[in-house]
């Protein structure tokens, strides 16, 4: 059976962002995301997830002004540093997992290639050692504009660099589609390297059931390859967080 984590930062947000915890666990939920924790206190976090015995799945190094920092040829320094503060919250929090997000170029913004592999190697290695788990998505221009880890052969080309099982791919269904690829078998494809999933419908960026991806048959791979890891709902609710689970209590009822 797959598990599934609720992301914070889409769902539940009828509430404060403290009271998500309670909410995602009165839902049924044993796990959590969210991108950023650094705006809260590590110990107030760790009691909440104590309290509602949730794990934390994955969470962002510090991400700059933006969608991170790896990427950009000014911003080495500060992304090393952030990765200090990115051990100190994943200790206290207990995660095992963190993203590594290569920020947006822009006009007075370089990014390059050389800039994004020496810290991505710096980074897997740095976490590696202390058994945590970097991982790297792929996010379409269209949803990020100017993001630098924005195509699967990127992707390939940087894992091919890297070359350790520290480094793992957050596989988003919603990316994937709207990049134009078939999510199945780019699913599939990178299973060797999958760190992480997360799912939301396309077009519209909803529960799974609102648009045209298969989830049956994408669930049905993830549970064929005997997928170990958590399914991060990264979606924007419909109409509610909680109006809109139908699509999961349907997924547990057939299991
Ligand atoms: O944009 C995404 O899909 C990422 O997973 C994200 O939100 C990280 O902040
Ligand atoms: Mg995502």
């Amino acid at each position: 059976m797959l598990n599934f984590s609720a992301h914070l930062g889409f769902q539940f947000t009828e509430v404060p962002f403290a009271a998500r915890f309670g909410a995602a666990a009165a839902a049924g939920y044993r796990a959590v995301e969210f991108p950023s924790p650094y705006e809260q206190d590590a110990g107030e976090l760790a009691e909440l997830l104590a309290r509602h015995q949730l794990q934390l799945v994955q969470f962002a190094t510090p991400m700059g002004d933006g969608k991170g920092l790896a990427a950009l040829a000014g911003r080495k320094e500060e992304f090393r540093e952030g990765l200090h503060q990115a051990l100190h919250y994943a200790r206290r929090l207990g995660c095992r997992r963190l993203h590594l997000m290569s920020g947006c170029a822009g006009p007075d913004e370089p990014a390059d290639a050389t800039t994004y592999l020496d810290n991505i190697r710096y980074a897997v290695a740095f976490f590696a050692d202390q058994g945590i788990q970097s991982l790297i998505e792929v996010i379409g221009e269209a949803s990020a504009p100017g993001y630098f880890m924005s195509r699967f052969e990127r992707a390939e080309w940087l894992f091919d660099a890297v070359d350790s099982p520290g480094l793992g791919l957050i596989f988003d269904s919603y990316h994937a589609s709207r990049l134009g690829g078939d999510p199945l078998a780019l699913l599939d494809a990178w299973w060797p390297r999958l760190g992480h999933v997360q799912v939301a419908d396309d077009p519209g960026r909803h529960e799974p059931g609102t648009g045209r991806l298969d989830f049956p048959a994408l669930f049905a791979l993830l549970e064929r390859r005997g997928y170990p890891g958590w399914i991060g709902c990264e979606y924007h609710p419909h109409n509610g967080t909680e109006a809109g689970l139908g699509w999961l209590a349907a997924y547990m009822a057939g299991r």
